[in-house]
């Protein structure tokens, strides 16, 4: 189901916008349509809504159901999550109400150290199913945050990504800045953001102040050069008011030496804008190594010296493959990875 046929459905059964505005008001915020104990939805919806309710439910739960949990130390916890059509895809419950969600199945961007690249795109992940992450978390706990970093590339499904957001932070309580869209970075996103009713924070995955470099672990990313990315992320964040998060995926020996630093500084020095520096999360038969965290901690503290705000992170989970992409790799079919030669 996407969103639209959800409407079409309501409105063919006599449902008013302000009807249709409480059925996604319920789902995204992960409560039932029936509340059986205060019998409101008896007084308020048209009576053939009403009777289509108990059938609404069971094919909203449908959209997006728990096939495993796994939780970690650090209180996240990585759910695999099933499609109707048996695809799968994963989802993340964060630390501190927190939640990271896929917005495609695979990805056809190929960063190398990635492993939701490696299986290029398998499909889009519509906007119903992106709500349906959230009310599938909200079950369990309460949600504050949306992410867009799990598998995917939401620039590439721009549309379905754009109307979950809009859904999300006009009816689902979650405020816009913490509606977060990751991104390489894409022309369409700088054009559209913007222009949507519900402007959500950006970050921008740079990875590299090198063009060329850049190129090579995202094969098949907008070939804008750094200047571009952080030029077109500095409006936006100045239009919106909300600072941009840089993600830096550090990998040992190919992006963490003097030069980047050098280039880091040159390109966010004075910008409205965060680093996060995250420690590649190994994959097995991939070349990248991990760099050691006091390594990782002396250059996030070298650039704040140097006057760029920088958080070292961990991505959550790291004692239960926290790679994104993993737990559905493993489901999906037996771990075979082709050792790739690790760029730069
Ligand atoms: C999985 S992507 C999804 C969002 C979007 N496609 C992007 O690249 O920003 C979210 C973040 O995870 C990072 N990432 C991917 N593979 C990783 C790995 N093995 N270790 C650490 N971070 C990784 C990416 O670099 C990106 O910043
Ligand atoms: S890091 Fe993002 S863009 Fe790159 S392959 Fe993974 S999901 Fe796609």
């Amino acid at each position: 189901m996407i969103l639209t046929e959800l409407r079409q459905r309501l409105r063919a059964l006599g449902a008013l916008p302000l009807h249709e505005g409480r059925v996604l008001r319920q789902w995204a915020q992960g409560r039932p349509l029936i509340d059986g104990a205060r019998r409101w939805h008896d007084d308020f919806f048209p009576q053939r809504v009403r009777e289509d309710l108990p059938q609404l439910t069971r094919d909203l739960a449908a959209l997006a159901t728990l096939k495993s949990r796994h939780p970690a130390q650090d209180g996240s916890a990585r759910l695999l999550v099933g499609l109707q059509d048996g695809q799968s895809i994963e989802s993340v419950l964060l630390p501190r109400d927190g939640l990271c969600v896929s917005s495609q199945v695979g990805c056809a961007v190929g960063c190398q150290f990635c492993m939701t690249g490696r299986e290029g795109l398998v499909r889009q992940v519509s906007s119903a199913e992106i709500i349906a992450q959230v009310a599938l978390a909200r079950a369990m706990r309460p949600v504050k945050k949306v992410v867009f970093m799990g598998m995917g590339e939401p620039a590439h499904n721009l549309d379905q990504v754009m109307e979950a957001i809009e859904v999300l932070g006009l009816h689902g309580n979650i405020g816009h800045k913490n509606l977060v869209f990751s991104t390489v970075g894409d022309p369409r996103v700088f054009e559209r953001l913007p222009q949507g009713p519900v402007k959500p924070a950006l970050a921008l995955s740079l990875h590299t102040s090198k063009r060329a470099l850049r190129e090579q672990l995202l094969p098949r990313a907008p070939k804008l050069a750094p200047e571009e990315l952080v030029d077109a992320g500095e409006r936006y964040a100045r239009a919106t008011g909300y600072p941009i998060q840089y993600q830096w995926t550090l990998l040992d020996g190919v992006n963490d030496g003097e030069d980047e630093i050098d280039g880091i500084v040159r390109l966010l020095k004075g910008k409205y804008a965060l680093l996060n520096m995250i420690p590649y999360n190994t994959i097995p038969g991939l070349a990248f190594r991990r760099p050691d965290w006091d390594k990782a901690k002396a250059i996030a503290r070298t650039l704040h010296q140097r006057g760029v705000l920088t958080k070292l992170r961990d991505s959550a989970g790291q004692d239960i493959d926290g790679g994104c992409g993993q737990l559905r790799a493993r489901a999906e079919r037996p771990v075979r990875l082709v050792p790739r030669a690790a760029a730069g």
